[in-house]
């Protein structure tokens, strides 16, 4: 992973640092946002975010990744500390195009996860080893992760990154994302409190 450059991110809730790296393996650019110093030995207060161009710049309800991505940049602003990487694995890794093709499975009541499948590929194809040289770039090597993914806290792990704290990170539960939601929980594992509320709201 090729570190290439930084600049000033002003957003709503607190002017963070952008930083550009690229993978030299793929070619695919990703980015870290930062707050703060997170170079100090702490734990970082992080979020490791997976691209989703509809729920994240669209607007779209499928899924809670717009309000996931908008939530742990409030929580690292308030926190005045903390980092975001944003992984450019649209789709859990089958690409913008194919999770389109997914999704009108599900249109045709497929869930999530038999969408993937129909079409050729696994449940969910996201590498996280590229998180460890974005990491140690900036001399990051303990995370309190915001997720509810047990997954993503395995694959950290196992790619050599000390997740010392796990917070969820529920949000935008609605009725167009139910389902998404619920097959979550039932088959990719994700931890979901069940008595989450419903947001009834358009
Ligand atoms: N293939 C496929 N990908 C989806 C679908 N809905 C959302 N995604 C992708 O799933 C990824 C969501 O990743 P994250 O926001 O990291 O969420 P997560 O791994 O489920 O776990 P959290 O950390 O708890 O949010 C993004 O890459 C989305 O584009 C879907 O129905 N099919
Ligand atoms: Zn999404």
């Amino acid at each position: 992973m090729d570190y290439v450059d930084s600049c000033q991110l002003p957003t709503p809730w607190a002017v963070f640092t952008l930083h550009a790296f690229v993978s030299p393996d793929t070619g695919k650019e990703h980015v870290a946002l930062t707050l703060g110093n997170v170079a100090d030995g702490q734990p970082v207060l992080a979020r490791v975010h997976s691209e989703c161009l509809t729920g994240d710049a669209l607007f779209s309800q499928r899924c809670d990744c717009g309000a996931q991505l908008e939530t742990a940049l409030q929580v690292i602003a308030k926190e005045g500390r903390g980092m975001l990487l944003y992984l450019r694995q649209e789709g859990r890794g089958i690409g913008l195009v194919n999770k389109i093709r997914a999704y009108q499975l599900q249109d045709q009541g497929a869930d999530t996860v038999e969408a993937n499948v129909q079409l050729g590929f696994p449940a969910d194809m996201r590498r996280y080893d590229i998180c460890k040289p974005m990491l140690a770039h900036f001399g990051v090597s303990e995370l309190r992760l915001m997720t509810n993914n047990p997954k993503k806290v395995n694959a950290l792990t196992q790619a050599g990154i000390n997740v010392v704290e796990r917070l969820p990170l529920q949000v935008n539960r609605n009725r167009y994302n139910e389902g998404y939601l619920q097959t979550k929980a039932a088959k990719l594992g994700h931890w979901f409190a069940t008595h989450a509320p419903v947001d009834e709201q358009e």
